[in-house]
Order: C-alpha cells, then structure tokens, then sequence
C-alpha cells in the first residue's frame, strides 16, 4: 500500500511564504507604530529566513552551487538575529555577546563552506548545518531563560518557546540523520527536514506574536507612566507642590465620605498673607514666589498626613482639616502663622489672615468656602494677622 511522505520542496515552498507573510505584516507594523529600537532586527529576521527557504527550492530547477551558499546563509544567519533585536530592544546589546552569536554563525557557515568545497556527503553537510543551527539555538535558550522579564513575561516566555519548538525539531533530525551518515542519502526526501520546515513556521507564529507583544507592552508601560505624570502635574500647584485648586476641590467629596462613615469632623482653614502685593512690589516677584513656597512647605509640614493643603489662587492656601474640630484646627493655624511671622524677610515680619468654618456631612465645598472667606474677610477687616472662626448653619 502506498505511504504518503511529506516533500521537502512543498514544506520549503510553503513555510517560506508563511514566513514571508509575517515579514509583511511585522514590516506594516514596523512602518506605522512607535515599534522602538530592535524591531527592525526581528522583520530582517522572517525575511531572512523566507528568502533561506525560497532559494532553497529554487535548487529545484538550478543545482547550481550558488542556491545553496545563499539559503544556507540565510538561514544560519537568521538566528542571531532574534537575540539582536531583543537585546537591543531591552538595551542589553553588549560587544561580547553580539561577538559570541555572529562569531557562532559565522563559523557555522564557513564550516558548511568549507564542507561543500571538500566535498563531504549531503548527509555529513547536513549534519553540520542541524548541529550548527542546534549549538544557536541553545545559546539564545540560554539568553531568553536569564533575561530580565518584568511586565514581559508573556512574550519572552513566548520567544523561548519558539525556540525550544526549534530545538526539538533539530535534535529529531540529527537523530534520523545519524544512522545515513555512511550511506546514500535523499535530502529531497528528508522527512525530518520536512518536519523541521513545518516547524519552523509555527516557531516564527510564536515569534512574530511575541514581537508584537513586547512592543505592546512597551507602548502600554509608557501610556500609563505618561498618564499617571500628567494626573499628578494637573493635581499639583506648580509653584509651591501643594494640592492645585481643582484636585482640593474634587477631593472634598471623598474626604466628606469617609468623616460620615467614621463619624468625623472635618474644618477648613482658608488663609492669605497680609499685604502681599506690597512684597511683589518692593522685593520682586521672586521674593513672592520664594514666600509662597516656604509657606507651602510650613503648612505641609503643620498638618497630619490625612489632612489637604492646596493653593487656591494667588496667595490663598487652604486646609482641610480631617478628623479635627474647630478649635484644634484653629491651635494649628496659629502655630502656623506663628512660624510663618519667623521666616527671615528682607522687610516686616509676614502676617497670616484666616477664617476657619466646619464642613457639614454632605455639604457643597462652596458654600463651606464662603464661611471661610467671610471669616477670613473679618480677620482682615480686624487688623490683618489672626484667625476667625464662622460657626456653621445649624442643620434644620
Ligand atoms: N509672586 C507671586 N505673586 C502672585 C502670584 N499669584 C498672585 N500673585 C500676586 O499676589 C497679590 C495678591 O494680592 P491680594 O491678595 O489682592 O492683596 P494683598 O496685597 O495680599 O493684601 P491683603 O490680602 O488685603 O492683605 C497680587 O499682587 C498678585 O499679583 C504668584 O504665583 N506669585
């Protein structure tokens, strides 16, 4: 009964038009994305080895020496190219290991060379070439099992296993090979070789998906990094590295919450430095801005950690009290404004006005802000540099 065997040119045929397929789409991808350095390595890689294949089954119709010393080329030269591109990609690139790979595939190749012009059988050349592409394979195994892999786990694992399928598939057909290597031996009939073709095309599906993974995973790391700076520039003053106007008051509501559950007061103290314009005008704008740091850093430094400080315009700071009643709030701010009389100032002592008000459970930050204000607006009204205190309205 006849046996079906798998042809070696067909499996050549095929597996080099998969693998320049995914050339294609990595090179589309290289094209339009931020794919970063490395990439370019892995596209060169599918392509090298599509065009290893290929003119290997042009040997079918022209034998001549050239077909071979091109594909084989092709091919051996293909794998350091995986490495290349990873460990440039994770900046890894270091002379010696570049020198331990491509030395490698050079040797490989110049064996093969001089195996073809000494005239060894097809069966030794093939041997060599199996071992050579063997001895490759474990030196990347040995990079991909040691690399660093962090949020690129998935894909190096992924990479790995490409080349673990590789090393299967060549250990299988140094085994076949082993027991021809005296006698007549058909490459064109090479199961093995067949195999090792069909092989290689789902190694370099798990390798065009790990290179796309990583580059993902990149891109992704870098969104959220890029995200998470711009949340806390747009949450930030810029001048004194308090809470901004906009991230004070959208935090009120969360702070409120959590005082209903823990049935909790919390206070707000608006402040502003008496006669700050006069300290512009006669000391300049830096000597304003200097000010308004210090006193960023002393009121961050007068409160709890649960507490907020913000900057809400000019030279009005805020605090939100947590857990703390008015009276206690009221201790603190003047020690505060204590400290702030202290600083050493080209001209008089700075003074602090501030109006301190409860806020009620459920209560609109704005209308807990205008308390604040009027108090403010009467401890200024009452010689500047003291506190006020609004009580707040009485629930009905
Ligand atoms: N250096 C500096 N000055 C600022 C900044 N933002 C606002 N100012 C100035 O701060 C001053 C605020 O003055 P006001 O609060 O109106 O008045 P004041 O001089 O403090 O007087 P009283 O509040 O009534 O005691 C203005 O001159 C603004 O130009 C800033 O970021 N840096």
């Amino acid at each position: 009964m006849p046996h079906a065997t798998l042809d070696v040119a067909t499996t050549l045929l095929f597996a080099g038009i998969c693998h320049a397929m995914m050339a294609g789409v990595l090179l589309l991808f290289w094209r339009n994305r931020r794919t970063g350095l490395g990439f370019g390595w892995w596209v060169a890689c599918e392509a090298m080895i599509a065009a290893g294949q290929l003119t290997a089954v042009a040997r079918a119709w022209s034998p001549e020496p050239w077909t071979l010393v091109v594909a084989n080329a092709c091919l051996i030269f293909s794998v350091p190219m995986v490495e290349t591109g990873l460990r440039i990609f994770l900046g890894q690139q270091t002379r010696g290991a570049m020198l331990r790979i491509w030395g490698l595939a050079a040797i490989v190749y110049l064996g093969l060379l001089f195996a073809l012009l000494t005239g060894w059988s097809m069966a030794s050349r093939a041997m060599w070439f199996s071992g050579g592409l063997l001895l490759q394979a474990g030196i990347s195994l040995h990079y991909l099992w040691r690399v660093e892999r962090g949020a690129m786990r998935l894909p190096v694992n992924l990479m790995l296993a490409s080349v673990l399928l590789l090393t299967v598939a060549l250990l299988a057909r140094m085994a076949v090979l082993a027991p021809q290597l005296g006698g007549q031996f058909d490459i064109q009939h090479d199961t093995a070789l067949a195999l090792l073709n069909i092989t290689s095309i789902f190694a370099g599906f798990c390798r065009t998906c790990a290179t796309l993974m990583l580059v993902h995973t990149r891109i992704e790391t870098e969104l959220r990094r890029t995200q998470a700076r711009l949340e806390e520039r747009a949450n930030t003053d810029w001048l004194t590295g308090v809470a901004s106007r906009d991230h004070f008051e959208s935090s009120v509501p969360l702070l409120q919450a959590n005082a209903a559950r823990a049935g909790c007061p919390i206070t707000l103290l608006l402040f502003d430095i008496d006669h700050f314009k006069h300290i512009n005008d006669s000391h300049g704008h830096q000597a304003g801005d200097t000010l308004l740091q210090r006193i960023g850093q002393l009121t961050r430094a007068a409160v709890r950690d649960g507490d907020l400080v913000g900057r809400l315009g000019g030279d009005e700071f805020a605090v939100l009290f947590y857990n703390c009643d008015l009276s206690d709030a009221e201790a603190v701010a003047d020690r505060l404004r204590e400290q702030v009389k202290q600083l050493p100032t080209p001209g008089n002592a700075i003074g602090l006005s501030g109006g301190l008000t409860l806020l009620q459970p459920g209560e609109r930050f704005t209308s807990a802000y205008q308390r604040a204000d009027m108090a403010l607006y009467s401890a200024k009204g009452a010689g500047r540099n003291q506190l006020k205190a609004m009580a707040s309205p009485q629930p009905a």
